[in-house]
């Protein structure tokens, strides 16, 4: 189980002191698919780097499975099974996908193996398993081999995406919701997925609505969406 008590995250721009997360405390619980989403600048990535280590809260906790991981590293947490794939993935020049996935793997991954998962995001295999991850590849492109390297760590017992949906097409955003399903079906990992996407939310058991930095809603789809679809409908945070 994820726990978050009393988490809270400032940054100082200026001299002036903002507050990005206040106070915020939550649990997530094993195995369960849980959809963050909320208004634009809400806090939702701070609170998933916040989650991996890569912010530090200026006050509160954070505790996995009854573990203080608040002031560890992100490859201690990665060690504890925690993964994350950014909303804007970084790119690795002279690292080719295919050692990529192993890397994520943890083990030579065989190319048929590789294939499945670039196949799981959308992308036609044999064309980018010897492509780097540079900046050759399109944003879309280097967005889904991130999603698929996070597939690809099949140890994970907490696994966080970023707005998967973000920069990807209609075709390909189809093919994620298929094997976000198949995720949710497995159950054998939390999923934190950050989205303002109708369809991903539809997959979730419980949707958290992160607003100013703090937990507004929190319940089942059937509690929240239909009244977040009529809350949002006219500021287009949300689309179908
Ligand atoms: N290191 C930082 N320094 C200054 N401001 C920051 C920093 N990190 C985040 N912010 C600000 O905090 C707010 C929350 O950012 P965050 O990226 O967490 O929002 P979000 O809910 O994920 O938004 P979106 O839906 O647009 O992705 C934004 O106003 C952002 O500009």
């Amino acid at each position: 189980m994820l726990e978050l008590r009393h988490v809270s995250f400032q940054v100082t721009d200026n001299k002036a002191c903002q507050e990005i997360i206040k106070d915020l405390s939550m649990c997530i619980e094993d195995d369960k698919f849980v959809v963050i989403t909320g208004p634009n600048g809400g806090g939702k990535s701070t609170l998933a780097k916040l989650i991996m280590g890569i912010e530090k809260p200026t006050g509160g906790q954070i505790l996995w499975n009854g573990i203080d991981i608040t002031d560890m590293s992100i490859a201690k947490r990665a060690k504890l099974q925690i993964g994350y794939a950014f909303q804007q993935p970084p790119r690795f020049k002279g690292l080719k996908v295919k050692d990529l996935l192993s890397i994520a793997h943890g083990s030579e991954l065989a190319e048929e193996k590789c294939c499945s998962y670039l196949t799981d995001v959308g992308l036609c295999s044999k064309d980018y398993l010897d492509r780097d991850v540079d900046a050759s590849l399109s944003g879309g492109e280097v967005k889904r081999i991130e999603i698929a390297s996070l597939l690809a760590r099949q140890d994970l017992k907490l696994a966080i995406f970023d707005e998967p949906e973000a920069g990807i097409d209609l075709w390909s955003f189809a093919k994620l919701v298929e094997t976000f399903q198949k995720l949710k079906e497995q159950s054998l990992k939390s999923i934190i997925l950050i989205s303002h996407q109708e369809r991903i939310m539809e997959l979730a058991d419980e949707i958290i609505v992160i607003d100013n930095g703090k937990v507004k809603e929190r319940g089942s789809k059937a509690e929240i969406l239909p009244h977040l679809m009529e809350q949002f409908s006219d500021n287009c945070a949300f689309k179908k």
